[in-house]
Parts: C-alpha cells; sequence; structure tokens
C-alpha cells in the first residue's frame, strides 16, 4: 500500500482496463482471494487511521465494493474493534465474492444495523463501501432505493468520525471524475470537516486526478492487492517528479542567449479599440518566458503602438511584421481581444512554434479559415499547443463547457485529434493531450491559480519550454507542473497575484 502524495508519476487505469486486471487476477487465484485482499488492506489503512477508534461503522452497498466493506468488518472485528455494518443489501441477490464476505461477517459475529451506532466521534471511523466502479451514471433501477443510498451517504459524510472510502468516495465516476446525478454533496456535506481517505483498489483511476476527483477523495492510497503483474496498458498517467529545469539540465556551459529561444508575445490589445485595456495579459505572459528561461522575449502588443517602453528592461517591444518568424516561438492570443484576428493568418502560418491561448482560441472557434490553417500547421511540420480552459475548449468543440467537463480527458483528446496539436485543458486536474502520445493528468496546483492572469502565465512558459527545445507534449507537461508546483509552494502569508506567480518560475 502506498499514500499517494502527488509528486510521482503514475499510471493511470480507466473501469474498463481495471475490469480487465481484475478478470486477469481472479482468474489465477483462489475464489474470493482478491475481495479478502481488498478488505484486508482497508481494515490495516481503517486501524492505522484510526488506531483509538471505539466505533466503526461500516455502510455496504449490495455489489462488490459493499463487498469489500463486508470483508474488512470480519478482519477488524477480528482486531478487537467494535464494528457495525449497514448492509441495505441481501444475501440471495448479492454477487458471489459480495455474498462469501457476508457469510465471513456474520460468522465472525458482526453486529449489523440499520444506521450508524449512537453517538459517533472524531476518534471513530466511519467506511464507505457504497459504490465503486460499479456505479452506474443513470440510477435507472437500482438495486437499493437511492433514497436509502443517499441517506446512508449523507451520513458518512457529515459524521464526525474519520471517513475511509473503499475503491472511490461513493457517487464519483472513476473514469472522468464527475459526480454521477444526484451525488455531488450539498453544501452542508461539503462543509463537514471529517477527514477523508480513499483507498484506491488494484489501481489508481483516472477520476481521482480530475474535476471533482480530487476534492472528492481528499487524502488518497492504493493497494495493488499484489496483482501489480496483470496491470494492463494505462490508460493516462500522472505527471510527476520534479521536471529538470530544461536550461540546466541540457545547455553546454559555452551557452549564449539563442542558445535558449526566442519567445515572441503576442497580444494584449489597447485600450483604445475598444476601451478594453489588456496590454496586461501579455506582459505576463512575456514576464513567465523570460523567467522561465527564454532566451530573448519579444512583445508585440495589439494597441497601435501606444505602449512607448516595457515594464521590465529585459524584454524588447516589436512590431508583428518585424518579428523573425523561422527563429521565433509565438506565444499569441493573451489579452490578444478581437485585435488579434488581424494577425492570425500570418501568426498561423509562419511562426515555428506557436502556443495559442484565450481571444487567439476564441477567433479560431468562430473562424473556419483560421481553424483550417491551425490544422495545417501539423502538416507543415509547425508544433502547436493550445491551452483552453473548459469553455474556450466547448467553443472550440462546438459544445458546452458542461459537456467537456462531464469527460475532460475525452474532450482534451478530441480536440488534440481536431486541431492535429497538443493540447492542455486547464482547470482542476489539468489534462495534457496530443495525438499519439498517452494523455496526461497533472496534479500540481491548487485554488489559488484561480486568480486573474494565471493562465497568461502559464501560456508564456509553455513558450518557453517549446524555444529551449522540448517537444510541444513534453513542453506542455513540464510546464504545467511547475506552474501548479510554484502556486503548491507559495508562502502562506503572501496573496498569489500573476505577476508574483510569473517571477517565482523557473
Ligand atoms: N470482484 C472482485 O474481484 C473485486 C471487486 N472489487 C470491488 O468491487 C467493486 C466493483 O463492484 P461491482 O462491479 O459489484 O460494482 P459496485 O461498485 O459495488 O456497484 C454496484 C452496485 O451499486 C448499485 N448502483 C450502481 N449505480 C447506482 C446508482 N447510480 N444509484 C444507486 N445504485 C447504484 C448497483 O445496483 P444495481 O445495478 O444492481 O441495481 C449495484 O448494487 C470495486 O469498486 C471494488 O470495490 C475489489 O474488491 C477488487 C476485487
Ligand atoms: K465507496
Amino acid at each position: 500500500m502506498e499514500r499517494i502524495n502527488f509528486d510521482q508519476a503514475q499510471a493511470l487505469h480507466s473501469v474498463a482496463a481495471t475490469r480487465a486486471m481484475e478478470a486477469a487476477a481472479a482468474s489465477s487465484l483462489p475464489a474470493h482471494a482478491l475481495m479478502q485482499r481488498a478488505g484486508a488492506a482497508c481494515a490495516r489503512l481503517a486501524l492505522a487511521l484510526a488506531p483509538h477508534a471505539r466505533h466503526v461503522w461500516i455502510a455496504c452497498g449490495s455489489g462488490n465494493n459493499g463487498g469489500d466493506g463486508l470483508e474488512a468488518a470480519a478482519w477488524l472485528h477480528q482486531a478487537g474493534k467494535n464494528v457495525s455494518v449497514t448492509w441495505p443489501g441481501a444475501p440471495e441477490t448479492a454477487p458471489p465474492d459480495a455474498h462469501a464476505a457476508w457469510q465471513r461477517a456474520v460468522a465472525a459475529g458482526v453486529v449489523f444495523a440499520p444506521g450508524p451506532p449512537p453517538g459517533l466521534g472524531p476518534h471513530d471511523l466511519c467506511i464507505d463501501a457504497l459504490l465503486g466502479i460499479g456505479l452506474r451514471s443513470q440510477a435507472d433501477a437500482p438495486r437499493m432505493p437511492p433514497t436509502a443510498l443517499h441517506a446512508l451517504l449523507r451520513q458518512l459524510r457529515t459524521s464526525p468520525a474519520t471517513l475511509l472510502a473503499v475503491d472511490l468516495p461513493s457517487g464519483l465516476d472513476a473514469d472522468t471524475g464527475q459526480y454521477a446525478a444526484g451525488f455531488a454533496p450539498d453544501a452542508e456535506e461539503a462543509a463537514a470537516s471529517t477527514a477523508r481517505h480513499t483507498l484506491s483498489l488494484l489501481t489508481l483511476k483516472p477520476g481521482l486526478f480530475t474535476a471533482q476527483g480530487r476534492d472528492a477523495c481528499a487524502s488518497l492510497w492504493h493497494d495493488d492487492l499484489q496483482c501489480g503483474a496483470f496491470a494492463p496498458a494505462a490508460t493516462a498517467e500522472l505527471s510527476g517528479g520534479r521536471q529538470p529545469d530544461a536550461r540546466k539540465a541540457r545547455a553546454p556551459h559555452d551557452s549564449h542567449k539563442g542558445s535558449f529561444g526566442d519567445v515572441a508575445v503576442i497580444g494584449g490589445e489597447g485600450l483604445q479599440a475598444r476601451g478594453m485595456g489588456m496590454t496586461g495579459a501579455a506582459w505576463l505572459a512575456a514576464s513567465a518566458a523570460l523567467h522561465g528561461g527564454a532566451g530573448r522575449v519579444m512583445v508585440a502588443l495589439l494597441d497601435d503602438g501606444q505602449t512607448l517602453a516595457p515594464p521590465w528592461p529585459e524584454l524588447m517591444l516589436r512590431r508583428v511584421d518585424a518579428l523573425d518568424w523561422p527563429q521565433v516561438t509565438a506565444v499569441c492570443g493573451c489579452g490578444g481581444g478581437e485585435a488579434v484576428r488581424a494577425v492570425l493568418p500570418t501568426v498561423l502560418a509562419q511562426a515555428a512554434r506557436l502556443v495559442l491561448d484565450a481571444d487567439g482560441l476564441n477567433a479560431v472557434a468562430s473562424d473556419n479559415a483560421l481553424a483550417a490553417a491551425l490544422r495545417q500547421r501539423a502538416h507543415a511540420g509547425l508544433p502547436t499547443v493550445l491551452t483552453p480552459h473548459p469553455l474556450e475548449a466547448a467553443r472550440l468543440l462546438q459544445c458546452t463547457a458542461a459537456q467537456v467537463q462531464a469527460d475532460r480527458l475525452a474532450a482534451a483528446q478530441a480536440l488534440a485529434e481536431r486541431y492535429a496539436c497538443s493540447v492542455v485543458l486547464k482547470g482542476s486536474g489539468s489534462i495534457i493531450a496530443t495525438p499519439g502520445q498517452l494523455p496526461r493528468i497533472n496534479p500540481t496546483g491548487n485554488a489559488r491559480l484561480a486568480t486573474a492572469g494565471t493562465g497568461d502565465v502559464l501560456a508564456g512558459l509553455i513558450g518557453a519550454r517549446l524555444a529551449q527545445g522540448l517537444a510541444p507534449h513534453a513542453a506542455a507537461c513540464s510546464a504545467v507542473l511547475a506552474h501548479g508546483a510554484a502556486a503548491d509552494h507559495w508562502p502562506d502569508d503572501r496573496s498569489l497575484t500573476a505577476s508574483a506567480l510569473a517571477a517565482f518560475l523557473q
């Protein structure tokens, strides 16, 4: 068993891949062995998390997730704990593994009760074994009436006792990280101060790391039930480890500013165009490129020459028509407003490497010629990274942001395929997708990044990584990881601003 600290690369497996692993492992093990291992792992972690618990209450569903809970009940009872189980299932309809687990629990003398024991306190433990990977999104004909199941879930979530979820927090979709309809915690449940843990069994699932998954699983553990050898190919991977700064790791001593590439930030509509000055976004991207290690950073503002001097002396102002396109990694769109449309045909056709952000993405979404020019870049061998947030992704995919969020991995992969480039779909657990590559989920970052300008900083940092010679997928993964890590290491007593974040990068 390992605790997941979100700092190591991990292979992730979908429900289908997990089922394949389960079938392969089960075929070479004695009957019920996997569930016994699952129950034992759950009991071990329970004892470690709540060594002084007087009561352990286990709410079990009617499928095999509930079977894991029944197995754990038998183990914990044998360990001397005061265990009670709520199991609205029925032996005659339980799946075979769960039926065997029920028999073991009954034989061990576990107490069955319709609800939690009275007086559960913070030292006690609740175990959520209601629903695992067998969750159906549409609760059309649940064996256990949803009202009963929801009532148990509510008692688990609002109890003062530590909460351990078996395999998944019940109601969370293992593939997408979204709660099934009706299962998202309400305000009272979300505000409960219960300590929460999740023990993922056999595999780590993508949904634990993106969308609502991170908040749902809280502290995460993994046990492969000694079945690692049966793991099929990963569905996705979690980024991890401190990625080396491309400049320090790869550069010879005899380097000069040209060795680290030129980044040109193109954006920042001026105040005169529409009364909304957005040059700050371009400066933020430029600052991030500079601090992220680009050799030289130029800024081509879309402000009709109103700005006379850059805010940092290292940055160089350029007109768009004065850029040396074959040398340039363009970061285009940050604060670009409407003005970016006019320059996009040139940028898309000529920039040697490109990060397309914000208004650049919106322009492509609403203009077929620009969309075709974007796709054409792949045919011309020109690398591109798109950095949409969910609403921008929805515009590009002609769907709603809710549909994007409903399956972030699929949406990012669809975008990457459609435009033949790398895509960073921002949000909790940013997804990095590239045609022909395993998609990545980024584990770093936190709510402090939800402030204006941090997206511009990310675009600039990806530009720096591309300019330093990383391939688009690697550049995007490395930059997203570093951007989030900077927020994770942010001093508690300082508010995070985008300009300070840019200066904090490396
Ligand atoms: N077998 C093994 O070797 C191993 C299995 N393992 C464990 O098994 C788990 C998977 O078990 P599983 O496939 O039985 O599914 P599970 O998550 O219990 O859910 C099915 C139950 O939930 C119900 N239900 C579903 N959706 C619903 C909804 N929306 N609203 C209401 N009810 C809903 C559904 O109802 P029904 O469809 O029958 O009406 C059924 O009763 C896995 O996560 C892991 O914990 C591990 O021990 C490793 C070894
Ligand atoms: K569960």
